[in-house]
């Protein structure tokens, strides 16, 4: 038997970080990795946190490594990888022995796997982990689910392992099964929509208003010194600020126009769909990436009508800042939205002022405001966040800029798909009357599906197309 408290599979970007950091908490922590060169390297160059690791060359040998009842924490990618590699320890380890997917997975597998694991008595635990790799590597966010009980055994490790947020960890048990990975794939779907606003306001400098990447990096870093402080917008002015050390130009000047996407954005849209969770703004962001994939297409659409506007009248400073911060409560309103209702469609009771408690530092989303989101949700819990006392005025005051940008936008033919969502569900979310009175006449005229009329509550209706 070893004597190891934990074991990791997987020393890529996200495992061997999170491998040091554990060690260095004063954890040992033995690891394996595929390609077994990786592993012997990674210990061999651990300085100071060598003697808290040890290197294994297989399963079997981390198995052995481990101190019983054992602990693996897998950081694979997502998908078969993960079911071999269960399907693999299982068949060494013990029945008492923890697996914890720590990787980003799709929630469904995450239930899955969790359902089996408990028919078959082992402990399982599917874990969402945010920060990329400096947050693995000094505190990430985390967002456990699965078994609680198999959640106490492990959560002194990964509340050591936590950021910190003026001193409270930021790791929570969300719920069972796969309650952590869903509220993981809501936070990449949240990032995806703010990473997508703020490079709006960067198309609407670079290419409206002319604006050099020099000037664009310094007005995102007078920004992250305002309401807008977060992890995003400081790495926005670093990145707009970086040169390329090949050919001395900006980097940004010679980053393909293409984003790439392992999933997690898509599989919050999708979900958002079974759900009827309204998340235009997370959609619109996924919809962007995908645009962005197809640039052969969008050459043919220059070709045929021309490039939109070029240079025109962008509006001034504070006002994109202001459309960011509308863009920002709405994205946030609708990713808190449909935490809501898979809540309750799974029966998780998730904690949501947790949920912007263990935001609030390690993960890419961190940002000054969900400290003021989290005492919003605590105050009113089923409140819509853009209707709470604390964000009610913001949206007031911060909605006339979002606005205006966008129709400045428009109006000059540049693309702004996901801030004009945000003015979009704003416009559409303060519309008691709205106009799906024409949808259900529609469709009771051609499927007999009938209506509700407003002066007669309950009874199906129909209209007057039958002769
Ligand atoms: N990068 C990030 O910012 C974040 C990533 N994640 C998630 O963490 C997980 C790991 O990501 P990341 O570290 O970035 O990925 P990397 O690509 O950097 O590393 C992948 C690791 O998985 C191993 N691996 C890949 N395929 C197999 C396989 N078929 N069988 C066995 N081992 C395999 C690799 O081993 P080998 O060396 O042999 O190739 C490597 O150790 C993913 O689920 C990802 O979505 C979560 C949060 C942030
Ligand atoms: O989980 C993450 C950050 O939170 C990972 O970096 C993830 O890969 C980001 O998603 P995508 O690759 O689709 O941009």
């Amino acid at each position: 038997m070893g004597t190891s408290e934990i074991g990791l599979v997987g020393l890529g970007t996200m495992g061997a970080a999170l491998a040091l950091n554990i060690a260095e908490k004063g954890f040992d922590i033995a690891v394996m990795n595929r390609t077994s060169s990786v592993t012997r390297d990674f210990v061999a160059n651990a300085g100071d946190l060598k003697p808290r690791l040890t290197a294994t060359e297989d399963l079997q040998g981390l198995v052995e490594a481990l101190a019983t009842p054992r602990a693996v924490i897998l950081m694979v990618p997502a998908g078969d990888v993960v079911d071999d590699h269960i399907e693999r320890l299982r068949a060494i380890m013990d029945p008492d022995d923890l697996i914890i997917d720590a990787g980003n997975a799709n929630f469904r597998d995450t239930i899955r796997r969790a359902e089996a694991a408990r028919d078959s008595g082992n402990p399982y635990l599917g874990i969402g982990v945010s920060g990329g790799e400096d947050g693995a590597r000094h505190g990430p966010s985390i967002m456990g689910g699965g078994d609680r009980a198999a959640w106490d055994r492990v959560s002194h490790i990964l509340t050591a392992i936590a950021a910190r947020h003026e001193g409270t960890p930021c790791a929570t048990y969300m719920g069972p099964g796969g309650a952590g990975h869903f509220v993981k794939a809501v936070h990449n779907g949240i990032e995806y929509a703010d990473m997508q606003m703020i490079a709006e306001i960067y198309g609407l400098l670079r290419d409206g208003r002319g604006a050099d990447y020099g000037e664009i990096a310094t007005l995102f870093e007078r920004w992250n010194d305002g309401p807008l402080q977060s992890y995003l917008v400081e790495i926005t002015a670093k990145v707009a600020a970086a040169e390329d050390p090949k050919t001395g130009k900006p980097l940004l000047s010679v980053i393909e126009d293409t984003a790439g996407q392992k999933g997690t954005g898509r599989w919050t849209a999708i979900e958002a769909q079974h759900l009827a969770a309204p998340v235009p703004v997370i959609e619109a962001a996924v919809a962007a990436r995908n645009m962005s994939a197809v640039k052969a297409a969008r050459k043919a659409g220059e070709d045929r009508f021309g490039a939109g506007a070029g240079r025109f009248d962008v509006p001034g400073d504070e006002t994109l800042e202001r459309a960011m911060i509308a863009g920002k409560i709405a994205c946030y309103t609708q990713g808190f939205e449909m935490l809501a209702k898979a809540s309750e469609a799974f029966d998780w009771s998730l904690p949501l002022p947790e949920i912007a408690k263990v935001w609030r530092a390690g993960c890419i989303i961190r940002s000054a405001m969900l400290d003021d989101m989290a005492a919003a949700l605590a105050d009113a819990p089923g409140t819509s966040l853009m209707l709470s006392e604390s964000f009610a005025n913001r949206v007031e005051d911060s909605t006339p800029g979002l606005r205006d940008t966008v129709s400045t936008a428009i109006a000059a033919g540049h693309p702004v798909p996901a801030l004009a969502a945000a003015v979009t569900y704003f416009d559409t979310m303060r519309s008691h009357r709205g106009t799906a009175d024409m949808i259900q006449g529609q469709r009771d005229y051609f499927g007999w599906h009938g209506f509700a009329r407003l002066d007669d509550d309950g009874r199906d209706h129909h209209g007057p197309w039958v002769e």
